[in-house]
């Protein structure tokens, strides 16, 4: 881990820096292979999720590449731009307004913060971000004195859409997996996967010197899988073995879903978890909110019995969300190869 410039740095003005600074200047950023640039003619296709062949399209992506484009997924798109919207307003406020909302200690994990993996890195990322870990209320009091309703409510019915959306598209990654209601207690349908989610709003302010800074490190998620997305601006990346870095571009009403660690878990790593990583940009700001959905919080998460038997050893012991957050914290990218067992034949 690194000793971050943390007390004088961490929350500079990105906002009106004109020179990027030595802290944020990233010289090699070789160790994640960002010279792999992925050729054009290899492309996402994006998943209209009526499509009667649904199925096979998310088997196909979630192996290949780890990360589903969705369409006619049920979220309007007044929904999503009213979220952009509140949180472009959120991280326009002034500094010393957002400073209210970011937490004193490094293990709270909701407000105005740097990303959890920052510790990790010798530099400091070109974004800001703001994480809702249950109710907004409090936060945003202290934002909006006389206005935090609307920004509440907002984020209520963003919730509620999006845990839908996250308990369909489960289903959908389990049942391509031949997984089926009996084969799994926690994650019943129709709104009895009582799963938890956190929302991350993330603001990647114009940059003085792109190609020098990084938005995002490169990262898996920590959650069964996160559904992002991302206004008008390009700059998310996924990284796809054999191929390297492929930009997502932002397409209208389009979400992405990425398969996170857990998910990676409860598959028996057929389903492998994706690195992706968000760039900067000289011209435009950027916006992304994600909706990273996790089990609820008293479940073991491990291999499903019916994906283990001789030939497919269970690979991973089991662990809670909230037990996997805590080794994330201090393992970061071994955190999978630190609950992995030597393979049994046998289910925990
Ligand atoms: C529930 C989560 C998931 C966290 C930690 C905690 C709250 C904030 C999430 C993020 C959001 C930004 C990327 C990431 C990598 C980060 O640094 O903070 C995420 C991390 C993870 O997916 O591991
Ligand atoms: O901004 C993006 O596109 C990526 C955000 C992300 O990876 C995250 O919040 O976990
Ligand atoms: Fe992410």
């Amino acid at each position: 881990m690194h000793t971050l410039p943390q007390s004088q740095n961490q929350y500079l003005d990105l906002n009106s820096i004109k020179e990027l600074p030595e802290s944020y200047t990233w010289t090699s950023l070789q160790d994640d292979c960002t010279d792999c640039l992925a050729t054009d003619t290899e492309s996402l296709s994006i998943i209209d999720l009526n499509d009667p062949d649904v199925l096979a399209l998310v088997r196909h992506a979630c192996k290949t590449w780890g990360v589903l484009q969705i369409r006619n997924h049920g979220i309007s798109l007044k929904l999503l731009e009213n979220m952009e919207a509140a949180a472009s307003k959120l991280f326009s406020l002034p500094m010393e307004q957002k400073l209210k909302v970011s937490p004193s200690s490094t293990n709270d994990t909701s407000g105005y913060r740097l990303p959890t993996i920052s510790p990790f890195f010798p530099k400091l990322m070109w974004r800001e971000g703001f994480t809702i870990f249950g109710s907004p209320v409090e936060h945003a009091l202290k934002l909006w004195p006389h206005d935090s309703k609307s920004f509440c409510d907002l984020v209520e019915e963003y919730k509620e859409e999006m845990k839908k959306l996250a308990g369909r598209l489960m289903w959908l990654m389990l049942e391509s997996l031949g997984i089926t209601e009996v084969d799994i207690d926690w994650a019943g349908r129709e709104g009895k996967s009582g799963g938890e989610a956190v929302i991350q709003l993330n603001s990647y302010p114009v940059c003085p010197d792109p190609d020098r800074a990084m938005g995002l490190a490169a990262h898996t998620d920590s959650s069964l899988l996160t559904i992002l997305h991302q206004n008008k601006t390009s700059g998310l990346q996924i990284f796809k073995e054999g191929t390297g870095w492929l930009t997502v571009q932002p397409q209208t009403g389009v979400l992405v879903v990425n398969i996170g660690d857990l998910m990676h878990i409860l598959s028996n790593g057929l389903y492998p978890t994706v690195l992706h990583r968000a760039l900067v940009n000289g011209k435009q700001q950027r916006i992304s909110v994600a909706y990273i959905y996790g089990p609820p919080a008293n479940v073991h998460i491990s291999p499903l019995p019916k994906l283990v038997d001789q030939y497919h050893l269970c690979l991973y012991r089991p662990v809670t969300w909230s037990e996997y957050l805590e080794l994330k914290s201090k393992h970061f990218r071994d955190t999978l190869s630190v609950i992995r067992i030597a393979g049994t034949p046998n289910v925990f």
